[in-house]
């Protein structure tokens, strides 16, 4: 792992001892491949390959799953003592109406012994113990559910904070774009030429006005899908930011990166957005793409402004097209 310069995260550690133990001969050979293209492992192509080959539920899942199994553990513990709880409460009043009889009973008849009153008593505050104990297990039971939900909360927020995947387009997301050029640009000017890519939806806001939230959300998910085909060794895919995607071309030529994102360009043209009752055809989708290659020394700020204005020269001449830095 040092010498690929592969940092050792849980997930690469399962994927190398994977490899070393050569008990999937697919996964060495994709590891491999995936190595001479970029001379290390991507993080996104890890986590890839840590859902497909070592564990179909990743690293986020698993923890979801152990958060769920406590939480149901949680809640049928509160439910066994509540229930308990209020047996206990059910017999303690009927336990009141008694009493309240016997001691009725005793001074209607007469004054009543007082050793039936004391017997009354003795019984009341037999009850009345059991009650207490009753309640106050009751209250620690709950006072140690609102512990185990607050510990609960704050590891969905770690989880939320560490996951690398958006949700709606099911690409990486925009904290796993930002680890993961750092990481290209570590390498420095050792590694292969990387070949950044913006993709912005054109006329988006029209999608949310004209039909509404939910089908602008349909359309994100209809081209993060349609990005999604492509990726592979030497391209990854990420939701930048609302209507925004960016792509990493690692190796080859500016040329070869354009001709890739003007197939992409086209493959998008090439949707379309039906109404999901009817069937019927709604509108086209197209974007507009600012491709830019990295500049020897360049850092990732200035790669990002540079493919922005390409964009934003994209979007000036017309829409739906391709324009190179
Ligand atoms: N449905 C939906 N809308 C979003 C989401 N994220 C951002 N938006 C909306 O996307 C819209 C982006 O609009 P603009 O950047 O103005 O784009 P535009 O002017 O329509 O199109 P261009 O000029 O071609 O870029 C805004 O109205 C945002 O509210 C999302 O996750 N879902």
């Amino acid at each position: 792992m040092v010498k690929h310069q592969i940092p050792v995260t849980p997930i690469n550690y399962a994927l190398w001892y994977t490899y070393v133990s050569n008990e999937d001969p697919t996964l060495n050979q994709r590891i491999d491949e995936i190595v001479s293209a970029y001379g290390m492992i991507p993080l996104t192509k890890a986590e890839d390959l840590f859902r497909e080959h070592v564990s179909s539920t990743g690293d986020i899942e698993t923890a979801l799953h152990r958060m769920k199994d406590s939480f149901e553990q949680m809640v049928s513990g509160i439910d066994h003592d509540l229930n308990a709880t209020l047996a206990g409460t059910r017999s303690f009043s009927t336990l009141l109406d008694e009493c309240n009889r016997d001691l009725r009973g005793n001074t209607t008849a007469g004054a009543g012994s007082v050793d039936d009153i004391f017997g009354t008593l003795d019984k009341l505050l037999q009850g009345s113990t059991a009650m207490q104990q009753n309640t106050s297990r009751f209250e620690q039971r709950l006072s140690a559910a609102n512990e185990e939900i607050r510990r609960l909360r704050s590891e969905l927020e770690t989880l939320r904070q560490n996951a690398m995947n958006d949700e709606l387009t099911g690409v990486f997301n925009r904290r796993a774009f930002d680890m993961e050029l750092a990481q290209f640009l570590e390498q420095s000017d050792r590694g292969p030429v990387i070949h950044l890519a913006l993709l912005d939806i054109d006329h988006f806001k029209q999608f949310n006005d004209r039909f509404g939230h939910l089908v602008g959300d349909r359309v994100l998910s209809l081209v993060g899908k349609q990005l999604s085909a492509a990726t592979r060794v030497g391209v990854s895919v990420y939701r930048y930011g609302g209507e925004e995607f960016a792509l990493i071309f690692c190796g080859g030529t500016a040329q070869q990166a354009h001709q890739l994102a003007e197939t992409l360009r086209i493959s998008i043209e090439h949707l379309v957005l039906k109404d999901s009752r009817t069937g019927e055809r709604l509108t086209n989708i197209s974007a507009s793409i600012g491709i830019a290659s990295r500049q020897p020394g360049e850092t990732a700020e200035d790669l990002l402004s540079r493919t922005d204005r390409a964009l934003y020269a994209a979007k000036n001449a017309g829409r739906n097209r391709v324009v190179q830095a």
